[in-house]
């Protein structure tokens, strides 16, 4: 039980941006041109002709030319890469049809100019409100509500409805909804996923399809997708398998690829590969939507996947897929199988360890040391699985990179599962990826001792075990070095290995501390307030996809990961780090993204990875990257006619 002396603060803490943050200008060195025209990612943009009506013109929109910064906007300063020149979408249904497409409907917004060429006149009420006004009315209902649960159906109802306008809403209020679309709401989302399903998002592939996938993938009515999340339902965040419940993950993670990553939303589709469940309650719900058996595993299980990889490149041959929480037991071997042959990555093993090195590169900072010490930290992670081992993998190679030895790397690690410390004895039953960081001796040391005899300089979190750092671990912790740093990441928050009021707490607030759901501040008694980060792998993912789409990338390398680490952690300013705050405030993730595509397409080109960027394009990174961003706004919609002379 904690004591009273700490206590969370009611309102999140909105940090400031500011300018003193470096930037990484290196130019990319290799320029490569594209054999076929870059395609936008842009919605309604490049591939429309027809110009707007005075109406459209006089639309009472904002509209402003956007900037490319030079160095972190102040607060209100990054536009999100608007537009001073919307070009009209064409599209060919009319009326009532349109308004019940989520990617062209407009809701209330439609003017009169629209109304009377589309045929809407008449399927409206009388006034006309602009986005300003909607996401202001939505706001006032969604608030109104008593739980999450309540206010993330109400968001997956807009997004159902209205896309521009619900990610509209992501982008101007990110704070307040990255926590209901995603971690921790997401996760009761998908446990309910069957129990209140309303209408269908993405594809389902299962055994009953085999043979079937390459047609089916035509049965998506977008012909040019980017992004594809898929994921098995095996390991959803730290509730385990879900089957296909666990739908709502890649739905999540898409809605910030859009609204924080600056894909369109046309472009993305999320999947599951519905395999079965080894979930009794699912197998038994009379309610569960997926397949109601056990989880197919084995060649059958690798050739299904296979068949879905080969199905989706053979329809979008550029397509970047990011696996998402498959268990550890299929993770690795996947990502190893397609790595190197498709544009893909894991998220939760290389998305979790870039975002990570990020984070402790900031921790070192904020403690005053010099961030090419990594190799000479002490760092415990507990959990072996996908996230721990993955973390382990790219820490070790950013040592190297800061010219440790590969002894000298290894030696900082501590790593710890169910059995405790893993050491050199069990090496026999131990996956590859993780003997190279089993230790000499002490196999099995309870983490407790590791911490007493060790004393680790950083702890992270990931066993999915909600509260497995109790207070006699944290204070001995504490006592072992002045200032650890602790990153509980286990996901939703029930799963969180201790919260940020018992970090500060047992640690008399000398802690730096970085969580994968967000916590509010904590106060404690001495009424200083001591600020907590989200580390999550919501800060690179997107910024990685776009990258590597825009740029056309053959693969995604783990040196593209490395600086995107790199460049993430650029972007926190000092006094945020002099708070102790180790990530940038979620409200400037689109210009993080912006910030790590750039690096991405730059990595890609130095190491022949990028096939699209021309010449011209190559000039100005920044600008580029920028450009092609999209922005949720209304543009103006037009008939399409077929014109003959
Ligand atoms: N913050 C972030 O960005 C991310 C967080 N995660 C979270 O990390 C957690 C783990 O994810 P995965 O590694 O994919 O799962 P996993 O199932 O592959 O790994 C869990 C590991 O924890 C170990 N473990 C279980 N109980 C333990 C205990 N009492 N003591 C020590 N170790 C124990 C298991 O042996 C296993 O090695 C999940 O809650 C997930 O939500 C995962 C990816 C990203
Ligand atoms: C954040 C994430 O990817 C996970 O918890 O699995
Ligand atoms: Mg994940």
């Amino acid at each position: 039980m904690l004591s009273s002396s700490a206590r969370v603060l009611a309102t999140r803490y909105r940090g400031n941006a500011s300018n003193s943050w470096k930037r990484n200008s290196q130019k990319a060195a290799v320029v490569t041109t594209s054999s076929s025209p870059t395609s936008s990612p842009v919605a309604a943009t490049r591939f429309f002709a027809t110009l707007p009506t005075e109406e459209d013109d006089a639309m009472d929109v904002k509209v402003s030319p956007w900037e490319v910064p030079e160095q972190v906007p102040d607060e209100g300063e990054w536009e999100g890469c608007r537009r001073n020149f919307m070009s009209p979408l064409q599209i060919s249904v009319r009326g009532s049809d349109i308004l019940t497409n989520p990617l062209y409907s407009k809701g209330t917004a439609f003017k009169n100019g629209e109304r009377d060429r589309l045929r809407l006149r008449g399927l409206l009420p009388h006034r006309i409100m602009n986005i300003h006004k909607q996401i202001d009315r939505f706001l006032i209902t969604l608030r109104d509500l008593d739980s999450n649960i309540r206010k993330n159906i109400m968001l997956e109802d807009l997004h159902d409805r209205n896309e521009t306008l619900y990610h509209r809403v992501l982008v101007d209020h990110m704070e307040e909804m990255a926590p209901l679309i995603y971690t921790p709401t997401v996760g009761q989302a998908c446990q309910e996923h069957s129990s209140r399903f309303r209408r269908p998002r993405g594809m389902y592939f299962s055994e009953e399809d085999r043979g079937h996938m390459a047609a089916m993938v035509y049965n998506w009515p977008q012909p040019d997708v980017h992004v594809i999340v898929v994921t098995d339902g095996s390991r959803i965040l730290g509730l385990g398998d879900l089957g296909a419940n666990g739908m709502g993950i890649p739905v999540g993670k898409l809605s910030l690829y859009c609204a924080a990553g600056g894909i369109a939303p046309h472009r993305v589709l999320p999947v599951v590969l519905d395999v079965g469940t080894d979930n009794k309650e699912l197998l038994e719900d009379e309610f569960y939507l997926g397949a109601q058996k056990p989880r197919l595993r084995g060649p059958e299980y690798y050739h299904l996947v296979d068949e879905f990889m080969e199905a989706v490149r053979y329809r979008w041959p550029n397509v970047l897929v990011q696996f998402e929480d498959f268990d550890s037991s299929v993770a690795q071997r996947l990502l190893d199988k397609y790595r190197n042959e498709h544009l893909c990555f894991n998220d939760d093993i290389q998305g979790t360890g870039a975002t990570t090195l990020a984070g402790l590169l900031g921790a070192i900072r904020a403690k005053g040391e010099e961030v090419t010490s990594l190799g000479d930290q002490r760092i415990l992670i507990v959990g072996a699985g996908s996230a721990g081992i993955g973390i382990a993998q790219v820490l070790y190679g950013a040592m190297l990179e800061q010219g440790y030895t590969e002894q000298q790397a290894k030696d900082s690690f501590f790593i710890c599962d169910q059995h405790g410390l893993i050491g050199e004895e069990r090496v026999g039953k131990l996956t590859p990826e993780t003997k190279p960081f089993a230790r000499a001796e002490d196999d099995g040391m309870s983490i407790v001792d590791v911490a007493k005899k060790h004393k680790p300089t950083i702890v992270l979190g990931v066993t999915a075990v909600g509260g497995l750092f109790n207070e006699e671990f944290v204070r001995e912790l504490a006592a072992g070095v002045e200032r650890p740093i602790i990153f509980p990441l286990s996901n939703p928050t029930v799963k969180a290995e201790c919260t940020a009021e018992q970090a500060f707490e047992w640690t008399d607030g000398k802690c730096i501390f970085a969580s994968g759901s967000p916590f509010d501040p904590v106060e404690m008694v001495d009424g200083k307030t001591y600020y907590t980060s989200q580390c999550n792998n919501m800060y690179v993912f997107p910024g990685v996809g776009l990258g590597a789409t825009l740029c056309g990338a053959k693969k995604v390398s783990d040196r593209m990961l490395y600086i995107a680490a790199k460049a993430l952690a650029e972007c926190v300013p000092e006094e945020d780090l002099a708070r102790g705050q180790v990530f940038p405030h979620i409200s400037k993730i689109r210009m993080v993204s912006h910030k790590i595509a750039v690096a991405v397409i730059e990595e890609a080109m130095r190491d022949g990875l990028a096939t699209k960027i021309s010449a011209e394009d190559a000039k100005d990174l920044n600008e580029f990257v920028a450009r092609k961003m999209y922005y949720p706004e209304y543009v103006p919609i037009v008939e399409k006619r077929t014109i003959t002379i």
